[in-house]
């Protein structure tokens, strides 16, 4: 009895120790973001059900209770959401390599920039956009295309304003406008229109149905096909179409090479380099399934969020006739009296509240509303809370850009917040749109990863909308309605109910 006792009470006592042992170690280390309690498995299938749209309240919830950091766990990984910019410059400036790489569910059905490792084949072919595809020189060798592709906007919109009842759902026309342009700088010229419309077609069915296929990139490929059958089975199918078409142009445009070698108005587009690049690591040229998967981000990474940042900015000026008007005088001053009603490419440095206007419309209404996400390579503790190797890290865009404590009345569309900086032209001066002093708004994302066509998105953004407010007066579509902003998640934050504007020619 007496023994049984002493064992209890040793039992006892080296259970309150290791308990003490583990009170103090729980003290002593650094802790995970705070964030809702995770149940494996039953957590795991409960997030699968959700969608994007839907989790996006649940983090903000999230944020208000614990603060700028909180972790939701996924198949046992911490997925972290960073809400705050001093933090957000902290992980993508301030530990930029850290902070470089993507996870690996997005890598597993694709190979494009976006969703490749950070290493040396994501440096030649991000390289390849952002130094080769879109250098300076190159960027203006397209501007026959823009011009091409603005005038036929323009003229389809005359007609419009001339012929049927003036009012136009101004999406399908900036959609198709920009698709087109991103398409020439992606094939060149002399493509068939019905072959172009037959890609467009495809390729939106892809983007509308990644928000389904989301959770297939979670397992590797043999367990999605087993798992989620018939998605699986109709996404090969689009994917194998979009094979075929792209895979034709590609062929198409390797003869077009050989016989204009040496012409000196041959203009190269992004095929072209991408059939020129060598991989470093794996000393070879890129295959054609390759060749298509990157022209197929080009094409689907520039048109949605282009064409979408466009509609915003356009149900803005349609609701503030005052922003409308100021800008209109503005491009007059500039255009003058030539007989062309045109804004030229080379007029745009000369628009400063133009600038202004882009700027805050991609401040308000980011069509991203989170970067893509990164995974750490290492620990890393931010605001006291570790971010452990391997955690999933995402930036939560839009919240960022509405931070009252640097933009005043965050959600009012105010142009002029940006004038002093839009201004100054001068590189150094200007808005930081990179965020490498401060991270004031981030909607090409920062850092190694940033979004490297944010200079051809701000020329595509500004040239179209100039032309587009120089051309027509905007109202809305019913004389005392109003601009409804509501948002809705698709592949970019569009406009839940599409801005239908009145439009008629301006003298
Ligand atoms: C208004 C227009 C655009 C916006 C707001 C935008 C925004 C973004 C954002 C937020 C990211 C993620 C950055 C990050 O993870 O930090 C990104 C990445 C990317 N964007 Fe854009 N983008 C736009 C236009 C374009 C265009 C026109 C192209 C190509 C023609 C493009 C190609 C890419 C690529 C390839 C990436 C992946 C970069 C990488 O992972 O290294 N984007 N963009």
């Amino acid at each position: 009895m007496e023994a049984m006792a002493w064992f209890i009470i040793t039992a006892l006592l080296v259970l309150l120790l290791c308990l003490i042992i583990l009170r103090l170690r729980s003290s002593q280390s650094i802790h995970l973001p705070p964030g809702p309690l995770y149940l494996p498995i039953i957590t795991d299938i409960f997030l699968l059900q959700i969608s994007f749209s839907k989790l996006k309240p649940i983090i903000r919830k999230l944020h208000a209770k614990h603060g700028p950091i909180i972790t939701f766990h996924f198949w046992s990984t911490p997925h972290i959401f960073i809400s705050d910019r001093l933090l957000a410059h902290q992980a993508l400036i301030q530990n930029a390599v850290v902070f470089a790489d993507r996870p690996k569910f997005l890598k597993n059905h694709q190979f494009n920039i976006a969703s490749s490792c950070y290493g040396p084949t994501w440096h030649a072919i991000r390289n390849n956009l952002a130094s080769i595809m879109l250098q300076p020189s190159r960027f203006k060798s397209f501007s026959k295309a823009r011009k091409c592709v603005l005038d036929a906007l323009i003229s389809k919109l005359k007609f419009e304003a001339n012929f049927l009842n003036n009012s136009v759902e101004l999406i399908n026309y900036i959609r198709h406008a920009i698709f087109c342009l991103l398409f020439s700088m992606c094939f060149g010229e002399n493509v068939d229109s019905r072959k172009i419309e037959k890609i467009k077609d495809i390729q939106r069915r892809l983007i509308l149905s990644s928000g389904q296929l989301g959770a297939l990139n979670f397992f590797p490929k043999i367990v999605s096909r087993v798992l989620f059958r018939k998605r699986w089975q109709e996404f090969t199918q689009l994917r194998k179409l979009q094979n075929d078409l792209l895979v034709e142009l590609i062929q198409a445009r390797k003869k077009v090479i050989e016989k204009n070698n040496d012409d000196d108005e041959y203009v190269v587009c992004y095929v072209d380099t991408l059939l020129n690049l060598r991989l470093p690591e794996e000393k070879r040229k890129l295959n054609e399934g390759e060749v298509v998967a990157l022209c197929s981000e080009f094409l689907t990474a520039g048109t949605d969020t282009t064409s979408t940042t466009l509609e915003w900015v356009m149900a803005n000026l349609v609701k503030d006739k005052h922003v409308q008007q100021m800008l209109v005088e503005e491009i007059e001053e500039v255009v003058g009296e030539r007989e062309e009603r045109e804004v030229r490419e080379e007029d745009l440095e000369k628009l400063p509240y133009l600038k202004a206007v882009i700027l805050e419309g991609l401040r308000r209404h980011p069509p991203t509303h989170y970067t893509i996400p990164r995974v750490v390579t290492e620990d890393i503790v931010l605001n006291g809370y570790l971010v452990p190797k391997n955690g999933t890290v995402n930036f939560m865009v839009a919240d960022i850009g509405l931070d009252p404590t640097v933009w005043e009345d965050p959600t009012v569309f105010k142009p002029e917040r940006f004038l002093k900086d839009a201004k100054n032209r001068n590189e150094f001066d200007a808005f930081d749109v990179r965020g490498i002093k401060e991270i004031k708004m981030m909607p090409f994302g920062a850092g190694r990863r940033i979004c490297p066509a944010y200079k051809l998105a701000m020329l595509h953004l500004e040239y179209f909308v100039a032309n587009l407010v120089l051309n027509f007066e905007w109202k809305t579509s019913l004389p005392g309605s109003n601009v409804d902003l509501t948002e809705k998640q698709e592949f970019t934050m569009v406009m839940k109910y599409p801005l239908e504007a009145q439009i008629s020619l301006r003298n």
